[in-house]
């Protein structure tokens, strides 16, 4: 497409908007905007409504009879006022046509409308509480072409890349999670927006959770190594069948890769509150700060086929650590608070970060390098390496050079994850670590080092060219011209990840 044909401004001469908005019979009401879009184009601004909110409270004042309910009633009463953030929006109700509710401030609402109103905000709202009155009838896709941003006073949505005319403007509304399975996606969508999606990508074989085959792949007594994960050409993967030569994993062996992706899964999501909220809808998320869990570490040995003798810790899919042997004994990797007795159990406290490695360990090892587990969980390392490295370079000091060249290892392995499962997705995965190894790079200050300083920040720019906050834009654009962090009061780059 070409850009001079394409409609670079949400300000249209005539007073009609740019777009339209339509009802499709698989998602209802839809945003099809009218002309071409180039890549990184804004396509419109949008306001908040004010958001009174729903709170627990709210939802006990307004029940119409929650003392005569049965017990399921009241259970199904508990369970709804459990979900209900107190900050969920009211608006949505009065979007959505259900207005009625509002002036029925003085009676009680019934379960039922109760249960609608409270699906319907849900449905509508972004990171819980924002209803916009254009952007919240744009529907999900899992390859998105919009981006959802917010602004001071509301949003606004840019395109991730070129948009026909007339095509449906979509964003993503699982933040993070729209690098993983198309099982893991749509089981998210069905429990927090009642949908099933029907996009191009969920209905093409996932590429997301390829695991290693068991059979052709030389792995006998143990897991993968580094080494071998990585010379792809000689690794055949498959999700439910072996690509080469056709072995169909066992119930046993697939049962047990569920639940360490599963496992990293809850890791990943379970973080923290804020950030899980952050990510649910819209495309602003966020890692957190490692913290501190406390764990529960047991050990069990497990032998499944193909030789390769696991032990991991029972507690491993509650809530902790887990170790991976290539024989009878076991380890327990970078973890020197467990105890050395199999089958034992005591309490420890690791950071979140070690419970991260040590899962990432696994996932590495048993679902190998192409599974989104393996690679959100190394994205979280990375992202936790680069707060270190950000906060060495506050004081001036350079990043220490292996943990560097470790950090630009996993960076790399990330980036190509990114890119395979959605176009253009590296960047939007993980452009802020980008910006950071460019920094740390461009901080060493040697040619070579300020070189690849300068690659890395390219690829930071593919997303921060028309994405990024102008600080963040300003940062890259000094590293690419080769310039060291802190020549000519060269700004810090925010750490913030944004998917
Ligand atoms: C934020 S609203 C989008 C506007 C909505 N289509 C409407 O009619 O108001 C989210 C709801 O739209 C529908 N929806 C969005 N994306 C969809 C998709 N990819 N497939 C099916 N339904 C979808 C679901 O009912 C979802 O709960």
């Amino acid at each position: 497409m070409s850009s001079s044909l394409c409609h670079t401004s949400t300000s249209s001469s005539s007073s009609s908007p740019p777009y339209v908005q339509k009802t499709t019979p698989k998602s209802g009401e839809s945003l099809f905007y009218t002309f071409p879009l180039s890549a990184h184009t804004e396509i419109l601004s949008d306001s908040t409504f004010p958001t009174p909110s729903i709170t627990s409270d709210w939802v006990y004042d307004y029940c119409a009879s929650y003392e005569e309910c049965d017990e399921d009633e009241q259970s199904l009463w508990n369970d709804l006022c459990m979900s209900i953030p107190d900050s969920h929006s009211l608006i949505p109700l009065i979007t959505s046509g259900c207005s009625n509710y509002i002036t029925k401030t003085s009676s009680y609402l019934e379960l039922e409308e109760l249960v609608t109103a409270v699906k319907i905000a849900r449905c509508n709202s972004f990171s819980d509480r924002n209803i916009h009155p254009v952007v919240s009838r744009v529907n999900h896709s899992c390859l998105p072409n919009a981006i959802y941003l917010p602004t001071t006073m509301g949003c606004k949505l840019k395109t991730l890349r070129e948009v026909e005319a007339g095509e449906e403007i979509t964003i993503s509304y699982l933040g993070i999670n729209v690098f993983t399975s198309n099982g893991v996606r749509n089981s998210r969508l069905l429990e927090e927006k009642f949908f099933t999606c029907m996009c191009r990508r969920c209905s093409t074989p996932p590429i997301e959770n390829r695991i290693p085959c068991e059979k052709c792949h030389p792995r006998e007594g143990g897991g993968l190594t580094e080494e071998v994960e990585f010379e792809e050409g000689e690794v055949c993967y498959g999700v439910v069948m072996c690509e080469k030569c056709g072995e169909v994993f066992g119930k046993e062996s697939l049962e047990l890769r569920r639940k360490i992706e599963e496992r990293a899964g809850k890791a990943l999501n379970d973080e923290g509150e804020e950030t899980s909220h952050r990510a649910k809808q819209g495309c602003v998320g966020g890692l957190k700060e490692p913290t501190s869990l406390r764990l529960v570490v047991g050990t069990e040995l497990k032998r499944i086929n193909g030789g390769l003798t696991l032990a991991f810790s029972q507690s491993f899919f509650d809530h902790s650590a887990i170790s991976v042997t290539a024989s009878n004994s076991y380890v327990t990797a970078g973890n020197s608070y467990a105890p050395k007795t199999p089958l034992g159990s005591t309490i420890v406290t690791i950071r979140y970060i070690d419970v991260i490695r040590e899962i990432h360990e696994v996932c590495s090892q048993i679902l190998g390098p192409r599974h989104y587990s393996t690679a959100l969980t190394s994205l979280t390392i990375v992202d936790s390496m680069c707060h270190d490295f950000n906060r060495v370079m506050i004081l001036g000091e350079k990043c220490d050079d292996l943990e560097l060249a470790e950090c630009i290892d996993s960076l790399g392995r990330v980036w190509n994850f990114g890119e395979g499962v959605m176009e253009g997705g590296g960047g939007l995965l993980c452009y802020g670590q980008c910006l950071t190894v460019a920094r740390g790079l461009s901080v060493m200050g040697d040619e070579k080092s300020v070189h690849f300083g300068k690659v890395w920040a390219e690829r930071a720019w593919g997303f921060l060219e028309g994405l990024g906050e102008e600080g963040e834009r300003k940062v890259c654009m000094k590293l690419m011209e080769g310039k060291v962090e802190g020549e000519e009061g060269g700004e810090k780059p925010s750490k913030k990840m944004k998917i």
